[in-house]
């Protein structure tokens, strides 16, 4: 359960004086997510998200956050549109954190994803890179291939703890990204965490995106190695479902077509992001403190999948077909 921060019934009450959403009927603290405390708020205008946002969020990112969710939405992406204040200000502070109040989705995320629910995100994914290009603020991605290394520098002595050989392995698997990682295919906004848990459905049918806290401006082809990762694996999180791959990636370059360069990347691009949230999740299972009411991610799970990368040849292995190319 991700609730870091408790706050008081009359704090709560008090913050939310500032918006003209009617008055507090309940709220309860939302027992998922693993990085900003969320409450849900039941007010007597209906349903919000109210959002404390934590330690790996850096407030000057805010803006950033909050008006690419307006931006998107005004662009008719289905994400949280952030509340405006009566001051008309969208960000304020409750209980020493920084805060912000955003519209409920109704729908629910896929524990089992099929094969239609990939094909679903792949043409979101798309549609959102799109909705994104003119988007007009910046925020550098901190977790991508340069954030790697020193935050490797702070879990490395412990790794072995986690799993004998993963040091070693981890190591190499750095410096191949490190000297090969591309810097000239297209770029924009990417939400850099588009799980399964992120992304609501109604039905068959894809509901909304959630958790833009992680979005930034980087290559949006590894967005979509991002979502190869966390869509088309297996249980076992060894072996990769080709027609989830092919279904994911034929929707997404149906919405925007991929150039062969970021297609002859796009294995690179996957083993990175396999290596990216590997990252997070062990120095998280290293340092969470015992006690915390946070569901701790196995790093494990995407050690298996940077092993897996590692042998993949070309895009046509995750199942990317190419106009004029072959298969
Ligand atoms: N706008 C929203 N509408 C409905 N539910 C939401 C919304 N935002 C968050 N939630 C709920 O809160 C949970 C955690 O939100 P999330 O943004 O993923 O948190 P974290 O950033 O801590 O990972 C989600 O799984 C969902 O149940
Ligand atoms: N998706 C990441 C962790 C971030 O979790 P979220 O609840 O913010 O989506 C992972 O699986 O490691």
């Amino acid at each position: 359960m991700a609730v870091y921060t408790d706050i008081s019934e009359g704090e709560l009450a008090s913050f939310l004086d500032a918006y003209s959403i009617g008055t507090l009927l309940s709220y309860k603290g939302i027992a998922e997510g693993v990085e900003n405390s969320n409450f849900l708020l039941h007010m007597s205008s209906g349903a919000y998200i109210l959002t404390l946002y934590e330690k790996r969020v850096n407030p000057d990112d805010l803006p950033f956050f909050i008006g690419l969710m307006q931006h998107l939405s005004d662009k008719g992406i289905n994400c949280p549109l952030p509340v405006q204040r009566k001051d008309g200000g969208t960000i304020g502070e409750l209980a020493g954190r920084p805060a912000a109040v955003v519209t409920f989705l109704e729908g629910m995320w896929m524990r089992r994803p099929t094969v239609e629910h990939c094909r679903e995100v792949g043409a979101a994914l798309a549609a959102m890179h799109l909705a994104g290009q003119d988007f007009p603020l910046r925020r550098h991605n901190a977790l991508s291939v340069g954030g790697w290394r020193p935050l490797w520098e702070r879990a490395a002595a412990r790794a072995d703890e986690v799993q004998k050989g993963l040091a070693r392995e981890v190591e190499a698997d750095l410096a191949l990204l490190e000297a090969n990682w591309p810097t000239d295919l297209p770029q924009g906004v990417i939400h850099a965490d588009l799980f399964p848990d992120n992304v609501f459905f109604l039905g068959q049918e894809l509901s909304g995106l959630i958790d833009f806290y992680f979005a930034c401006t980087d290559t949006l082809v590894y967005d979509l190695a991002i979502c190869l990762n966390a869509w088309c694996f297996e249980k076992d999180n060894y072996s990769f479902n080709l027609t989830k791959g092919t279904a994911l990636l034929s929707a997404y370059t149906a919405v925007r077509p991929i150039s062969p360069a970021e297609a002859r990347m796009l294995p690179l691009l996957a083993h990175g992001a396999a290596l990216r949230f590997m990252l997070t999740r062990l120095y998280d299972w290293l340092n969470t403190p015992a006690g915390s009411l946070v569901v701790k991610k196995d790093p494990i799970e995407y050690l298996r999948r940077m092993r897996f990368h590692r042998q993949i040849r070309s895009a046509s292995e995750y199942g990317l077909t190419m106009e004029g190319a072959p298969a």
